[in-house]
């Protein structure tokens, strides 16, 4: 089912493994919320992930004055940039020679932030035509095309050699496949002594099962998140063996709240800031050792 069927300005465009892969790559494809849009302007690094870190109130000033808005904007966007910092500070040693992955990636802000912080290849994949455009162009904006890739591929099937990718990463991008076969696919392809990275929003099973607000957030995004219990059996079923697990869920709740308070709200808040307060959903990043 990978016959190509048709292509863009910059990528070929295989069949959707499965009809639900093709409804994710409508999804993407049609999104434009300005929450995404404005806050990528800020900079030229555009994510489709949730921030980090404590809310600098004093580079806020007075939520009275004209040019609060903006500065908002920039501060919801500097949280999601040291979210993918903290992402990167776990993908351990990478040299210029190396290529690393990035699975489902989006606009691509966290491969620019990569090449520039390591000097490497870092190839990415996404359903979306329109993103994989959107970062190749981006790439070629900043004369970084010959290192920062995109291309329209199924994650769980990929065109790099086993063995061959120093480091990868899914980054709020796992809620969309079998943990089994994504977790078998970057085994493929790590080199032994590689580093996968995720951040990911998961269900707590000391909760019990999805709260309410997980079922709405699944249905928001047409996800399917799993729990926290899923991503280690499946690691560890696939040679991935965790070296560091950390709760990111105190620390991205202030990017909540503060978002929460903007004209850039697209109805999705309240969900995110009660699960993460009921204790139902956590934010986590886990970092692991292919051996
Ligand atoms: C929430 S966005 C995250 C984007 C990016 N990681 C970031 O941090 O900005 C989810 C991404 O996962 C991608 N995705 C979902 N399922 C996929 C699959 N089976 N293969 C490749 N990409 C997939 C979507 O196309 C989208 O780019
Ligand atoms: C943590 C979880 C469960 C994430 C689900 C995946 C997702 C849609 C992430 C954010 O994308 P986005 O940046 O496009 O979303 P928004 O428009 O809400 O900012
Ligand atoms: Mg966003």
């Amino acid at each position: 089912m990978t016959t190509e069927t048709t292509s863009t300005a910059s990528v070929r465009i295989p069949a959707p493994a499965t009809p639900y892969q093709g409804d994710i790559a409508r999804y993407w494809n049609n999104e434009a919320r300005p929450v995404n849009l404005r806050l990528g302007d800020v900079d030229g690094l555009y994510h489709h992930h949730y921030g980090i870190g404590d809310v600098d109130h004093a580079a806020l000033g007075d939520p009275a004055h004209s040019e609060y808005e903006k500065k908002l904007i920039a501060e919801l966007h500097r949280l999601e940039s040291a979210q993918a910092e903290v992402l990167l500070d776990h993908l351990g040693p990478v040299g210029p020679d190396d290529t690393l992955v990035d699975a489902g990636c989006g606009r691509g802000g966290s491969m620019v932030m990569a090449h520039r912080r390591y000097g490497c290849k870092v190839e990415g994949v996404t359903l979306s035509a329109t993103q994989a455009d959107f970062g190749n162009r981006r790439a070629r904006e900043l004369r970084i095309e010959d290192h920062v890739n995109s291309r329209v591929c199924n994650m769980l099937d990929t065109p790099f050699e086993k063995g061959s990718i120093a480091a990868s990463w899914n980054n709020e991008s796992s809620m969309y496949v079998d943990l089994d076969d994504l977790f078998a696919e970057h085994s493929r392809f790590l080199r032994v002594g590689g580093r996968y990275v995720t951040i990911t929003g998961c269900w707590n099973p000391r909760y019990g099962q999805p709260s309410k607000w997980v079922s709405q957030i699944n249905a928001h995004f047409e996800c399917n998140i799993h729990s926290r219990r899923e991503y280690l059996r499946a690691m560890a079923d696939n040679r991935l063996v965790p070296q560091t697990i950390v709760d990111l869920t105190p620390d991205t709740l202030p990017y909540w709240e503060l978002r929460a308070t903007s004209s850039l709200v697209t109805g999705i808040e309240k969900a995110f800031i009660e699960s993460y307060r009921d204790g139902s959903f956590q934010y986590v990043l886990i970092a692991a050792d292919r051996v």
